[in-house]
């Protein structure tokens, strides 16, 4: 039997050798991310990131980096832990007592590149002004390929999250008048993070698709131009809430913002809000914005000719999915 003494300095070597693996060089690692929210502790989380970190100190696990966060959305379900495997593949692992995660580290994650069994879940935003056809166009997606048989989830911050809720209607509340450009870029962002820590993250390694209707470039856009914070210093504040995720591919609808806004005020069932109350030259000035992008961003997001009739829009952005769910 050790001493406590023993144990304490055992414990603490132990530690440091992860600390230190967590931090040198820029070799690829497998991610473990564990929910340490109360619910998460309650559960009895705190053991199992013990006991995990326990045995990759004994084995000097340098390939396993460990990140701890928050709620991860299913309180019954904690201890919950997430395996990022390292070809990016996610994989969810609930209610991981210590049993289980012995289990769990000697099967999956003690011996690196062996593959994980989650979906390798696509993403994809659609991005464009007022009415180009991103609400509709997301509807027939998702009908689409759930009658191919595909798990498919449609987001929209906030997105039903409470907090991102409350975040939402400060922003868009007519009152606000006096509301400074970078506050509501950080409430943007803030949102942003809250819905896709607690709405996306979770469902990655489980879903086909999820397909976002707007993200991070509607605020490089909006708040970075159009409001002109700049599209760089709004692109950076964006990485930080989301630590660089972004989706695998966006789709910008490309309409005319007339056409756009005929569109929208035409449909005498939609929400009018603040911004849809701004001036024309406003959605002009959106439409440049997300032609910027596209001209500096070519690699990452794709342009859709939005002027025609929907079911050529969404023929042409049904095939940009297919190639995607077809690649490796
Ligand atoms: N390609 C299209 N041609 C004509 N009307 C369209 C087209 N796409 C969408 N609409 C109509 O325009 C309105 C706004 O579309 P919506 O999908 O809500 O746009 P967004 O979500 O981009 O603001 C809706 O009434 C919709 O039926
Ligand atoms: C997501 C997001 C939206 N917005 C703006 C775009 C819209 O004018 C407004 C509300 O978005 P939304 O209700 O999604 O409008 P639409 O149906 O036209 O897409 O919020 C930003 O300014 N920054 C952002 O980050």
């Amino acid at each position: 039997m050790k001493s406590l003494d023993e144990l304490t300095k055992i414990r603490s070597e132990a530690l440091r050798a992860v600390d230190a693996s967590n931090t040198s060089g820029n070799d690829k690692k497998i991610i473990v991310r564990i929910g340490m929210a109360t619910c998460g502790i309650t559960a009895g989380a705190r053991q199992t990131l013990t006991r995990l970190l326990d045995l990759m100190g004994q084995d000097r696990a340098a390939h396993i980096k460990v990140l701890q966060t928050g709620c991860m959305g299913n309180c019954d379900m904690e201890p919950i832990l997430e395996v990022v495997d390292l070809e990016g593949v996610v994989t969810r692992y609930e209610r991981v007592g210590i049993q289980e995660v012995e289990k769990l580290y000697y099967d999956v994650l003690r011996t690196p590149g062996v593959k994980s069994k989650g979906k390798k879940t696509k993403t994809v935003s659609l991005e464009g002004g007022e009415g180009s056809g991103k609400t509709t166009l997301l509807a027939m997606l998702k009908d689409h390929f759930e009658a191919r048989g595909l798990d498919v989830m449609i987001t929209r911050e906030p997105g039903g999250v409470r907090i991102a809720e409350k975040i939402r209607e400060i922003i868009l509340d007519v009152e606000h008048t006096e509301m400074d450009v970078r506050t509501e870029a950080l409430l943007y962002a803030a949102a942003r993070r809250q819905h896709l820590t607690q709405k996306v993250l979770p469902e990655l390694g489980k879903l086909d698709l999820v397909l976002f209707d707007r993200f991070v470039d509607s605020s490089v856009v909006y708040q970075g131009y159009v409001r002109e914070i700049g599209m760089d210093e709004v692109y950076e504040l964006n990485r930080f809430a989301t630590e660089d995720f972004l989706p695998d591919m966006t789709i910008y609808l490309d309409v005319d913002p007339a056409e756009g806004l005929k569109r929208v005020y035409g449909d005498s069932g939609r929400e009018i809000n603040r911004l849809d109350l701004e001036a024309a030259e406003f959605h002009v000035k959106v439409r440049q914005g997300y032609r910027i992008l596209l001209s500096e961003h070519s690699e990452r997001i794709v342009e859709v000719d939005a002027s025609r009739p929907v079911e050529a829009v969404f023929e042409d952005v049904k095939n940009l999915l297919d190639n995607l769910l077809n690649r490796a």
